[in-house]
């Protein structure tokens, strides 16, 4: 259906379409056109021939010890990957350029991988992330000159044909020409995205290679050296963009920047599975990827497990909640620069307390006093860890120690033993704190740590003492432990944080001293931040830690997941926030109009739930359908209906590690980030979504790629 769909909009478009193999198109009348498809077909064989033979020439695995083998092998294996991924999708793109000095246009093939030609070298197919390739995505028609930077300076030329070739399983399905130098329209199309936008998604996201849009194509190559935020819309492709990115950067940096030194902090498990599909698809392996919970734990060495018997999810999104509660939720005041700066105070007061006051004098006469060691210490370096630098005084008095005694010449045994009895209890004077130790020390001093109420200091400490700590203890922490015993692995070439929104500036500091120089993409929608109660709610609380010079931010408007009368629909929840926000803008794409139903009691609701559902089932077209409730147990009861009118679904609850497609129940707030063809509102009734909960709606509505539908039982909530 959505095939016909997209069909007519092209028509509607006036495209330059070329129709080929697909059963649905019209006749083929064009003849020019027809034979552009058949010269795209024969061309198409001849690379997927070199790749072939590239393929077999690389042989058998290496299997023996010999560590330069291996390594070879690794490298031949990493080749074998590309060719393969090249094998079922040589290319999606061309471009013909003529640079200012040639006489004639070349013409440009941009695929996933770079494939050159076995005997001569030259170039069959350019790699998308080439410095040329970004013409193709910059390119937005007309006939004046255009350039891009090489390594040797900038090119200019001019732009003959911009032409999209769908490849499927090595076969050549369909060629679109979106600009065509000379002819009436100048301006680029769009039909091949729509036409992409149109289809149904399984249970992955995917690359967006052939249809990167300009807006986007800017931030994926932006410069390494820089923090780069992203405010984009619900739908306007940041998580995949950043995805791109690091392909990217992996590309631009080969050599210098390495992907297991680049990390991906998502919101979940599930989530992180969700996105698995996108990074192999793009040749990329090894780049780790994380929750901040877990990273956190990782740091803290596992010495703090985090406390399960309060769910903050749970605590915030059963009941409603006041924007003043909200406010002044403590994990904004833990994952706010004051709570930091109270924790710079005490860990300034250990520092200095490290130098005890007393001499040390091991035998009497041997004397070392605290100037002398005071010089070491200032000449030591300042930017090492705390702990680390205690340490390094604790051998130097040791080394200080067995050197008198060699220059004493003393062989007294006894007297040895003693001495060294005095030097361990003085060792033991410059005291040495664990991150726990020094967290509970600030909670309860008379210091800074007096912004949380003494309940709440009260209950930290009880906590820490047994080794949990909650989810806003952790930023803390881990401060604690990177300024006093450093980073134990490499530091990190690339920092990607998705759901960015939901982080606080203390959590984005303790990100920020696992790298040499900010190297970042940060991502988030203010619009969508569900978590105030400890997330931020302006960007510049993140922006302000960073050198303005080192510094980009990006608006990303254009929303691509959604047709027009979700986004329409989705904007119109946005708007009962009041001033400030920005509505999505909607490509192009038409669907079906959203409906809204009511139903009469609680049950003829769960019987609507269960009609639409199956009727959605019948029509044959979505892969994904979810039923978002507003809180976790009315997802329960929306589950246990389904089960007895025998419908197969999913629950997806807290922590859940993977996301499987077909037919999902799901809390609102658990899909942040996911997308579906067909989406159910299942309680949109005044009581589930007061006026406290446009974002929490938005988000939900924001979900559907084709269909949305809600459903109410009682007064339709004010939001809409
Ligand atoms: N240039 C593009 N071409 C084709 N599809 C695109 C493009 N940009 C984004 N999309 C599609 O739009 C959808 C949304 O992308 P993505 O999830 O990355 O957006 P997001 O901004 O992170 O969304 P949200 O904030 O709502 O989670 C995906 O299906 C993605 O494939």
């Amino acid at each position: 259906m959505r095939l016909s769909l997209a069909v007519f909009l092209l028509s509607a478009y006036e495209c330059r379409l070329i129709p080929c193999v697909l059963q649905s198109q019209r006749e083929v009348t064009d003849l020019t056109t027809q034979s552009a498809f058949q010269d795209e077909a024969k061309r198409l064989d001849d690379v997927l021939q070199h790749i072939q033979n590239q393929l077999r020439a690389i042989g058998p695995r290496y299997t023996g010890d010999d560590f330069t083998e291996q390594m070879l092998d690794l490298q031949r294996e990493q080749r074998k990957q590309r060719l393969e991924v090249a094998e079922r999708e040589p290319y999606f793109g061309r471009l013909d350029f003529q640079e200012t000095a040639q006489e004639a246009p070349s013409p440009l093939y941009i695929g996933k991988a770079g494939v050159a030609h076995e005997a001569t070298n030259q170039l069959l197919v350019v790699d998308w992330r080439a410095p040329v390739a970004s013409l193709y995505y910059a390119f937005s028609g007309g006939e004046a000159p255009v350039s891009y930077e090489s390594p040797e300076g900038e090119i200019d030329g001019t732009v003959h044909l911009k032409r999209n070739l769908m490849v499927r399983q090595s076969k050549l399905e369909r060629i679109v020409d979106s600009y065509v130098r000379g002819q009436a329209d100048e301006t680029v199309t769009d039909e091949f995205l729509l036409y992409r936008l149109g289809e149904s998604k399984d249970n992955k996201l995917r690359d967006i290679v052939s249809t990167i849009q300009q807006e986007q194509d800017l931030i994926i190559r932006t410069e390494k050296n820089r923090a780069v935020f992203i405010q984009g819309v619900a739908g306007s492709g940041k998580t995949t963009v950043a995805l791109h990115r690091l392909a990217y950067l992996l590309y631009r940096y080969a050599g210098r920047i390495h992907a297991e030194r680049m990390v991906i902090f998502a919101p979940n498990r599930m989530f992180l599975d969700y996105i698995s599909g996108v990074l192999p698809e793009l040749g990329v392996g090894d780049i780790v990827q994380t929750t901040y919970v877990e990273w956190a734990l990782d740091q803290l060495q596992h010495t703090i497990r985090l406390d399960d018997t309060v769910d903050a999810m749970e605590y915030w999104f059963e009941q409603p909640r006041t924007a003043e509660e909200i406010e002044q939720a403590v994990p904004r005041i833990k994952g706010g620069l004051a709570f930091k700066q109270a924790i710079d105070l005490i860990i300034a007061e250990t520092e200095a307390a490290l130098l005890p006051a007393a001499p040390f004098e091991p035998v009497e006469g041997m004397v070392l006093y605290p100037h002398t060691m005071k010089e070491w210490l200032a000449t030591d370096d300042k930017e090492e860890p705390v702990m680390r630098r205690r340490e390094r005084l604790v051998s130097r008095i040791k080394r200080w120690f067995e050197s008198e005694w060699k220059t004493r010449r003393y062989t007294d045994s006894k007297l040895k033993s003693k001495a060294n009895a005095k030097l361990n209890a003085y060792g033991k004077k410059i005291a040495a704190f664990t991150a726990p130790q020094l967290y509970l020390a600030l909670l309860k001093g008379s210091g800074k740590a007096q912004m949380l109420s003494a309940k709440e200091r009260a209950a930290t400490v009880k906590r820490i003492q047994s080794g949990l700590a909650q989810p806003e203890d952790l930023a803390p922490l881990v401060y604690i432990q990177l300024r006093l015993y450093g980073l134990e692995q490499s530091r990190y070439d690339h920092v990607v944080i998705d759901e960015a929104q939901d982080y606080s500036p203390f959590q984005l500091e303790t990100l920020k001293l696992c790298q040499r120089q900010p190297s970042m993409t940060v991502l988030g929608d203010l619009q969508q931040g569900i978590h105030g109660y400890a997330g931020i709610h302006s960007w510049t609380e993140l922006t302000a830690l960073f050198n303005a010079d080192d510094t980009g931010y990006y608006e990303l408007d254009r929303s691509y997941r959604s047709t027009m009368e979700i986004i329409d629909f989705a904007n119109r929840v946005l708007g009962s926030m009041g001033a400030g926000v920005k509505p999505a803008v909607p490509v192009f794409r038409s669907g079906e109009p959203v409906i809204v139903r009511s139903a009469a009691t609680e049950a003829d609701r769960l019987q609507r739930i269960a009609d639409i559902v199956r009727e959605w089932q019948q029509e044959g077209s979505y892969k994904t359908i979810a039923i978002l409730g507003r809180t976790a147990s009315s997802c329960d009861i929306i589950a246990g209906h389904l089960a007895k009118a025998g419908i197969e679904a999913s629950l997806v609850e807290r922590r859940q590690p993977t996301y499987g497609g077909g037919l999902t129940i799901v809390p609102v707030y658990l899909a942040k980030g996911l997308e579906f063809d067909a989406v159910l509102i299942a309680d949109a009734d005044a009581e589930s979504y007061s006026s406290n909960d446009a974002k929490l709606l938005y988000v939900g509505c924001t979900r559907a790629l084709h269909k949305l539908e809600l459903l109410h039982c009682g007064p339709l909530t004010g939001l809409l």
